[in-house]
């Protein structure tokens, strides 16, 4: 079923370095939610957080009622049971083949039988569409392959949550447009929460539930799809529509000089928001919303051009 995740007044330094600030939101139990920002704001930051990993300087972050910021070290152990973590670069062991990285987790965190791994194992390599590849090793297979063997190593011990680190960093389009869509299919049949750090705009606009926004210290926004690709707050605005014209510098913020010289600058018209991706079995997912629901339910007109099933062009940038 998946479960949820309470952040609350969560804190980050490193020393004097303060990462982000009174981070407040509910990632809910079974939905897929997609954290954003410039880079160096925080985002795998607050992913290891999450997972306590790192420790927060303030703050909690409730799991099954349980603060896993404080909690001592046996129960974050337990706890992090309930986690499946696709890391960047997929963090296999390079000279184990893809069998036995994917047999790692339950080797060692389990009693099962060699029979029952093998059955594991197979399961979860069918479920990414890796049959026939349990042989090779990680460096013989690309990067797209690479992503997917992570995944099923990342939902053996069958995860209530999982955490995804830009999982389409290094991947062309293609196979970013498959893996998106492995990542719905995935959540409609394990419906375990999801929370998916990228800097793809497009992964962002058409597959979570939710979205989230880091910049500059803080939390800038953490809502519904919906509720971010038609907000005019400038800063959010901005980046889900990768435009240069906003708050938002090559390197963190723009400078009064700069804001100044692109007042008089008008800004493009917020471009049509995307249908959401859906699984591939035309089944709708659990936490999936009625196009056009939360706007309708908010007073909001979405821009024209919205929730066109035709609509090609899906960032406007
Ligand atoms: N263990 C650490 N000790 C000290 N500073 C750290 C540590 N981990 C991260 N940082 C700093 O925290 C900041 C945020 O890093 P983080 O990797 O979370 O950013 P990010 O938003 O994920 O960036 P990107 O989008 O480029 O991956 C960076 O300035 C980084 O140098």
């Amino acid at each position: 079923m998946g479960v949820e995740i309470k952040v609350e007044h969560l804190t980050k330094s490193f020393g004097k370095q303060l990462i982000w600030g009174d981070v407040t939101l509910t990632i809910p139990a079974g939905e897929i939610c997609v954290m954003l920002g410039p880079s160096g704001t925080g985002k795998s930051v607050f992913l290891k957080t999450l997972i306590g990993l790192l420790k927060p300087d303030r703050g909690s972050v409730i799991i099954e009622g349980t603060d896993i910021a404080t909690c001592p070290e046996r129960e974050l152990y337990e706890i992090r049971k309930l986690f499946g973590v696709l890391f960047q670069d997929g963090a296999m062991f390079g000279s184990m083949n893809l069998y036995d990285n994917i047999a790692f987790p339950l080797r060692e965190h389990t009693k099962k039988s060699e029979s029952e791994v093998r059955d594991v194992v197979m399961e979860k390599l069918d479920l990414v569409g890796l049959l026939g590849t349990e042989d090779k090793l990680p460096g013989e297979i690309s990067g797209g392959m690479r992503k997917r063997a992570g995944l099923a190593r990342a939902l053996v011990l069958d995860p209530e949550i999982v955490l995804f680190d830009e999982p389409d960093s290094g991947l062309d389009p293609v196979r970013t447009s498959f893996l998106n869509q492995l990542i719905v299919d995935l959540n409609a049949q394990i419906d375990a929460t999801f929370l998916i750090v990228t800097h793809d705009i497009n992964t962002a606009r058409t597959v979570p539930d939710n979205i989230g926004l880091l910049y500059h210290k803080h939390l800038a926004m953490f809502g519904p799809r919906e509720m971010l690709l038609s907000s005019e707050e400038p800063v959010v605005r901005q980046f889900l529509n990768a435009q240069k014209v906003g708050p938002i510098g090559m390197s963190e913020e723009k400078d009064a000089d700069e804001l100044a010289a692109e007042s008089d600058q008008d800004l493009p018209a917020l471009p049509p928001i995307p249908m959401q991706l859906e699984p591939s079995n035309g089944i709708p997912r659990r936490s999936q919303r009625e196009p056009g629901a939360w706007c309708e339910e908010n007073g909001i007109t979405p821009p024209p051009g919205s929730f066109d099933q035709n609509m090609s062009m899906t960032t406007g940038a």
